[in-house]
């Protein structure tokens, strides 16, 4: 038996709708849409194809889009100052800078100066250390992405073995948080793990979350284990032609896994969708206006 597809395009199609019908209760309950505000510095060819499926998903939610594009030598301190100006304008209820940075910029100084309440990226410090001890907060929104898709997969996590390998603070590390709140076991394995075959054998849940295309192999896995593939790896294909493959060899994995998400249409689409979904929470916190629990 093939594995089943976790559908992480239909899974955020429906999340962005459910957000989009919220977003026009809020508006009408408040007057006001809710402001996502996204940075891009230089034109990495990738970042500004993220940028833009971002921009266009705010949109069609019926949320405010503040897009700022930042020359590739512009200073930390004018990043910074922009950061400020966002942070103090009322109609930004998220912040987002686009990652990678230029090497003339520091990374972790301009995370650290967003607002903690409106990093819908979740990877202010302070966002990071509330998850880490269960308070509530943002939470990043590709491992946001990845529960979701586990949820509705699996249900009840408790108990469930899972291996998340890789250990950015962006993705991996997140990831085994939100694992670990669920009740799972949690095992994080890294560029220094020994046997990860092994150790991935031992997975009912398997995370890859690496930057190495098609790294993990079939034979790695655990019958019928469930399979999230975070990683985003463009590789020329037989044809010559550019095309987006995972962390996880899908052609092996498949005959193995019990379920499986794709690349492209897994977990990035559900990426965007948690974005919209952590503006508008945002925006409501904010005016102490009432979500569904569950959104
Ligand atoms: N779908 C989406 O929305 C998103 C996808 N991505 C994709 O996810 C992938 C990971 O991203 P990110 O976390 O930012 O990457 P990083 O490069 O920051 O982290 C990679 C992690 O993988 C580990 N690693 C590297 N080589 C090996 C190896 N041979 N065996 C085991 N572990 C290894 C590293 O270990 P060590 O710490 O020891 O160096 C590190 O912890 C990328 O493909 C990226 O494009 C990222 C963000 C969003
Ligand atoms: N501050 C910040 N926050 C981020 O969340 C952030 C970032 N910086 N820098 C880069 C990574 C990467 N990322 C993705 C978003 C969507 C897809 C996505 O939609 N992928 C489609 C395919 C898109 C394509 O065809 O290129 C898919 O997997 O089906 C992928 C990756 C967000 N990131």
């Amino acid at each position: 038996m093939t594995a089943r597809l976790i559908d992480g395009k239909a899974a955020a199609a429906s999340l962005r709708a459910t957000v989009a019908a919220e977003v026009a209760k809020f508006r009408s309950a408040t007057g006001r849409s809710p402001g996502l505000a996204v940075v891009l510095v230089g034109e990495d060819p990738a970042s500004a194809v993220y940028v833009r499926s971002k921009g266009k998903a705010t949109v069609e939610a019926g949320m405010q889009s503040i897009e700022h594009k930042l020359p590739a030598d512009t200073s930390e301190a004018e990043l910074l100052a922009l950061v400020d100006q966002l942070n103090s304008d009322p109609a930004v209820d998220g912040i987002l800078v686009q990652l990678p940075l230029p090497p003339q910029i520091d990374a972790n100084k301009v995370i650290t100066r967003i607002d903690p309440d409106k990093d819908v990226d979740g990877f202010n410090p302070v966002n990071a250390g509330r998850l880490a001890i269960g308070l509530p907060g943002f939470v990043p929104c590709t491992p946001l992405g990845c529960l979701k898709l586990l949820r509705a997969e699996l249900g009840d996590l408790a108990g469930k073995h899972a291996v998340v390998i890789g250990r950015s603070n962006i993705v991996g590390k997140p990831v085994a948080m939100l694992l670990l709140a669920e009740h799972c076991t949690v095992t994080i394995a890294h560029s220094r793990t020994r046997n990860l075959p092994a150790v991935v054998r031992q997975a009912d849940i398997v995370v890859a979350a690496v930057g190495r295309p098609n790294m993990v192999k079939g034979d790695w896995l655990k019958l019928h284990a469930t399979v999230i593939d975070v990683g985003i790896n463009r590789v020329e294909g037989d044809d010559g032609k550019s095309r987006l493959v995972g962390d996880v060899d899908f052609a092996s994995a498949r005959e193995i896994a019990g379920a499986i998400t794709p690349v492209p249409g897994g977990v990035g689409p559900m990426t965007i969708a948690c974005l919209i979904r952590n503006t508008l929470v945002s925006a409501a916190r904010r005016d102490g206006y009432q979500l569904p629990e569950d959104l």
